[in-house]
């Protein structure tokens, strides 16, 4: 299959850069070849059906697993060998990592900020509590709240740091309509004010057709194109990009 490939914003510097990256557990091939960039203030968007390959080249961008080749670089440094240094400047929030359940959310939110070395840890707490509006929850045990209210925790551990790469596996799966809308405008309005860039997994069209600015398409462990919404539907022949997941899953 032909791939489209669109620079979505030339001239802008590379966040994230990953060359032919490749992962095999055992017999199985997760990812095969994958290259993809993310530029400086893009929203880019990493889809394909289950099993295909999107968690686990998550993973790799952040360090969690080790590729068996291919080579990754963030801020244009070497990820294995700054590891570190770009790992501060980068965050992640994914629903199945789980939080703390016996912590209360403040404690949960200033345990992180102590951890992230923050300088000023109490007024970037009250910063985020605030964009996540988390305020009535502070003094509730994270065990005792809905996966809604856990996923805005998430999302306001991610952000303590200010990431300029923020990578995000299905953040809004676990959303109500009215939480998810207001969550994507807030994800959208961090990555247009900080300028950092953002990489998100989902399987709601609508969210990734209304926040990515491009989008990585993959099936069976590769990216099989590239391109915003419209350039995709353009590509497979189909209206959209509902459209297009149907059509790359049922082949
Ligand atoms: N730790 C592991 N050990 C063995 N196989 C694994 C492991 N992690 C992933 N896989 C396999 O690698 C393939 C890709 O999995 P991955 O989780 O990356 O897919 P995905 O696109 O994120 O799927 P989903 O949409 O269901 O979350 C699958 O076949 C999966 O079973």
């Amino acid at each position: 299959m032909r791939a489209v490939r669109a620079p979505a914003h030339p001239g802008r510097v590379a966040i994230l850069q990953a060359d032919l990256l490749a992962k095999r557990f055992g017999p199985v091939t997760a990812v095969e070849e994958v290259s993809l960039t993310v530029a400086e203030g893009e929203i880019a968007g990493l889809l394909g059906p289950n099993g295909a390959g999107k968690s686990t080249t998550l993973h790799m961008l952040l360090g969690l697993v080790t590729p068996d080749s291919g080579r990754i670089r963030i801020f244009g440094l070497d990820l294995e060998r700054h590891r570190t240094e770009v790992l501060n400047q980068v965050n992640f929030s994914a629903s199945y990592l789980g939080l703390p359940g016996v912590l209360q959310v403040r404690e949960v939110l200033d345990a992180f900020a102590r951890l992230y070395g923050l300088r000023r840890p109490a007024g970037r707490v009250a910063e985020v509590v605030e964009l996540l509006e988390l305020g009535p929850l502070l003094r509730r045990k994270v065990i005792d709240l809905s996966s809604g209210q856990q996923t805005r925790v998430q999302l306001a551990k991610a952000l303590l740091n200010r990431p300029r790469l923020l990578i995000l596996d299905e953040p809004t799966a676990a959303l109500d309509p009215d939480a998810g809308d207001r969550i994507r405008s807030l994800l959208v309005g961090v990555a247009r004010e900080w300028g950092g860039a953002m990489l998100i997994t989902s399987h709601n069209m609508r969210e990734v057709e209304r926040m990515c600015d491009r989008i990585h398409f993959m099936s069976g462990g590769r990216i099989i194109a590239t391109g915003t919404a419209a350039e995709l539907a353009g590509l497979f022949g189909v209206a959209d990009l509902e459209e297009v997941f149907l059509k790359v899953a049922r082949q």
